[in-house]
């Protein structure tokens, strides 16, 4: 579903739910919004099914803690489209208000409401959400928030890890005992490598500029793509060997066996419109994009795998809107790992993707009250054991989960 008819929905579906809880994430590219909406009497679209299972929809928890029930929502919007997202939050802000305020049901003044925000836009465009929606933002360091997102999905949901090969989707048990060290690989606009060795422990040991902006900017220049999921479509009915130079190609058709290459292995991406006396009307754009998009993701792919093995690590998650669920992607990138890893280290993929850092804000609200509303916990409802999964906070990707990947959760409130 593209983010418009999303919004389209959520609108019209925001008068019956209750929002009392946002986060944001403002990245180069793209915003990212995680929100939380209780089920109320009037919320029937999320589900009667999912209603049923909770009887009490605002009760108590034995340590006398409001707990509200409802789904954690996500969405989002271009950077360069942000009065999209300012509209979409300017319609949203009275549920905030009136659900994260005060219990008397009036509305904070606009100048208390705090959003907690990471990215980089979090600071480039603090100012515009004051001035525009009145609403100051919480800032959030960017790289502790895609760690705390990536620890929360990989601990808490369930068939939230995937491995892609040959076509095949395989879902990963994790074992939340036996989760660090791990790489986390954000492919964004531009790629962060970060080694994490357990809940607020990391470092980021390296990054790219070769990332999804990459892909996206070149990709428009040359194939004239009006948007990314042009492009990306594109590259399925593309050739790259049109485009790139393969070993076979300088080897007259042979391969190089004794370093490894095969004559079908690229010996240089883009090199044939090196060689070739074409212009680039002369190629086909699908051709161009497919060669992109392998370009990018085998170096990505290879620069991961060389910080894993750097640091010994076995497990790389990929993350990142770049990634969009593509198949060619995933599967060039787990190749990349494969080959360069000899078979050693694994490539994961997350279902939640590119709402890392936007999760990862949203969970720190646990550290700090908002009006009155802390959320300290959020529960498990599906059959994970509580003890095996940590620290204190769950959450599921129920079995009906919407297509937008909503996940349901309580939150306790003091
Ligand atoms: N609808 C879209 N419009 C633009 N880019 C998209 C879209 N969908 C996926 N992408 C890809 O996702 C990338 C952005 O991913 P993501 O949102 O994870 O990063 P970001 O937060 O914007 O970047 P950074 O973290 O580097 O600031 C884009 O560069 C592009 O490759
Ligand atoms: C600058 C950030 C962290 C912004 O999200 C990201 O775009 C990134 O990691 N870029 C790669 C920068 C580099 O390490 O070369």
């Amino acid at each position: 579903m593209d983010h418009l008819a999303h919004v389209s929905n959520l609108r019209s579906s925001q008068s019956q739910t209750q929002i009392s809880h946002l986060a944001l994430d403002i990245g180069g590219s793209l915003i990212k919004l995680v929100y939380f909406c209780r089920y109320d009497d009037s919320c029937r679209d999320d589900g009667d099914e999912l209603r049923s299972q909770n009887d009490s929809l605002c009760s108590k928890s034995d340590n006398n803690q409001p707990v509200l029930e409802g789904r954690l929502h996500f969405a989002k919007f271009e950077t360069s489209k942000i009065n999209d997202c300012l509209d979409f939050l300017r319609s949203m802000k009275l549920c905030l208000g009136v659900n994260s305020g005060s219990h008397d049901g009036t509305a904070p003044p606009s100048d208390k409401i705090f959003i907690k925000a990471t990215g980089g836009g979090a600071y480039k465009f603090a100012d515009l959400f004051k001035e525009k929606l009145g609403v100051s933002l919480d800032k959030e360091d960017e790289m502790e928030c895609l760690v705390t997102g990536a620890n929360f999905l990989l601990k808490a949901v369930h068939q939230e890890a995937f491995t892609y090969l040959d076509g095949q989707k395989e879902f990963v048990q994790i074992d939340p005992n036996d989760l660090y060290p791990y790489l986390l690989v954000n492919i964004g606009s531009g790629v962060s490598m970060i080694k994490v060795d357990g809940d607020g422990k990391f470092e980021r040991v390296s990054g790219t500029s070769l990332g999804g902006g990459t892909f996206w900017g070149l990709g428009r220049l040359l194939t004239k793509c009006k948007n990314f999921d042009e492009l990306l479509e594109l590259s399925h009915q593309g050739n790259n060997r049109i485009v790139d130079m393969l070993v076979g190609d300088i080897y007259g058709g042979t391969d190089y066996a004794k370093i490894g290459l095969s004559s079908t292995t690229i010996a240089s991406s883009f090199g044939k419109a090196i060689s070739d006396s074409k212009e680039l009307e002369d190629y086909q754009p699908e051709d161009v994009s497919r060669s992109l998009l392998r370009m990018i993701s085998n170096n990505i792919g290879q620069i991961s795998y060389l910080n894993a093995l750097r640091f010994g690590l076995k497990r790389i998650f990929f993350a990142g809107f770049f990634i969009r669920g593509h198949a060619y992607t995933m599967d060039t990138i787990s190749v990349a790992v494969n080959f360069w890893s000899k078979g050693e280290a694994k490539a994961m993929f997350l279902r939640h993707e590119g709402f890392l850092g936007a999760l990862g804000a949203f969970m720190s609200y646990e550290k700090q009250c908002l009006d009155g509303l802390m959320v300290h916990k959020m529960q498990q409802k599906f059959p994970i054991s509580a003890s095996s999964a940590g620290d204190n906070i769950y959450c599921s990707l129920s079995s009906n989960s919407d297509e937008n990947g909503s996940i349901e959760c309580t939150v306790y409130g003091t």
